[in-house]
């Protein structure tokens, strides 16, 4: 038996970055997706629409997403976003942008890769078994954003687990401090970020309790490896109107 769907209309919105070559090539690759617009710094959004894009699949950057995803949103096309810089105020923004298009799907997920979102789902896991837990990025030194959209994730995910098993803060005596030494809080998590050539995408969270330590890495060594969660995402995010977020919702 054939399969007659019609393929699903792709536009890819940063397509000359890192990440939107890779996407591009990807959904070339589909034999059930069809890439209809590729736009890129300086390029007119209205290209992706005027080609029919169902999906835009953005990889641009924090400072223009926002405006990408409302004009995406107005349009009624279904986005998948992989840019990082998304805060709590920016989700409800999107959230009140898609309350006036119930048919429009949007999915932002920090992190693409199987292993890293398994990654932080163990972490979230042991979270409340740790006295101590900090996390050590590692990115390419092109990277804009410090820390990583993944390892602030990670760290409101352990934040909230700490919470829930009611574990105060951690030991740390630290009184004289070069600024920077102890790495970003966030959510009452230490976030350590290295920036060196040759590095992909990799992280770290590192626990400690009384005489033993717990370390969960992950490594991107290729962009390749955000393929197949970004292909998933493509082909599910017109069925799931409103808010998706991350990837977990989709694999369990
Ligand atoms: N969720 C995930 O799994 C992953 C997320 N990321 C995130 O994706 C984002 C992109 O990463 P990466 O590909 O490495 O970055 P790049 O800088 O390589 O790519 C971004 C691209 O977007 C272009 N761009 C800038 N402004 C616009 C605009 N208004 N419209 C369309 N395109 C625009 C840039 O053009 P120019 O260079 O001319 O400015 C560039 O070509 C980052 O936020 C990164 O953290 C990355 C990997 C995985
Ligand atoms: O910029 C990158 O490269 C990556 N960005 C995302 C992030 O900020 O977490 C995902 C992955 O770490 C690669």
């Amino acid at each position: 038996m054939t399969d007659e769907r019609e393929p699903i209309r792709v536009g890819v919105l940063g397509a000359r970055g890192r990440m939107g070559l890779e996407v591009c090539k990807a959904v070339d690759a589909a034999d059930d997706l069809e890439l209809v617009a590729m736009v890129d710094q300086g390029d007119w959004l209205f290209n992706a629409s005027d080609a029919g894009a169902q999906v835009l699949v953005d990889f641009t950057t924090p400072d223009v997403v926002m405006d990408n995803l409302h004009w995406a949103v107005d349009q009624g096309i279904s986005v998948v976003v992989g840019t990082s810089g998304f805060t709590n105020q920016r989700l409800d923004r999107v959230r009140s942008w898609l309350s006036h298009k119930p048919g429009v799907g949007v999915l932002i997920a920090p992190n693409f890769g199987l292993g890293a979102v398994l990654m932080m789902q163990f972490a979230a896991r042991a979270a409340r078994y740790f006295e101590s837990v900090e996390i050590i990025e590692q990115h390419h030194p092109r990277k804009l954003d410090a820390p990583s959209g993944t390892a602030v994730h990670t760290a409101k995910l352990i934040g909230a687990a700490r919470a829930e098993a009611g574990l105060g803060a951690m030991p740390d005596a630290t009184k004289e401090e070069t600024s920077g030494a102890r790495g970003a809080e966030i959510e009452g998590v230490r976030i350590h970020s290295i920036r060196a050539a040759g590095l992909v995408a990799h992280q770290e969270v590192l626990f400690g309790t009384k005489g033993e330590t717990l370390t969960i890495r992950h490594d991107s060594l290729d962009r390749a490896s955000f393929m197949p969660g970004v292909l998933l995402a493509v082909r599910t995010i017109q069925s799931r109107p409103g808010l998706t977020l991350g990837l977990d919702a989709l694999l369990d």
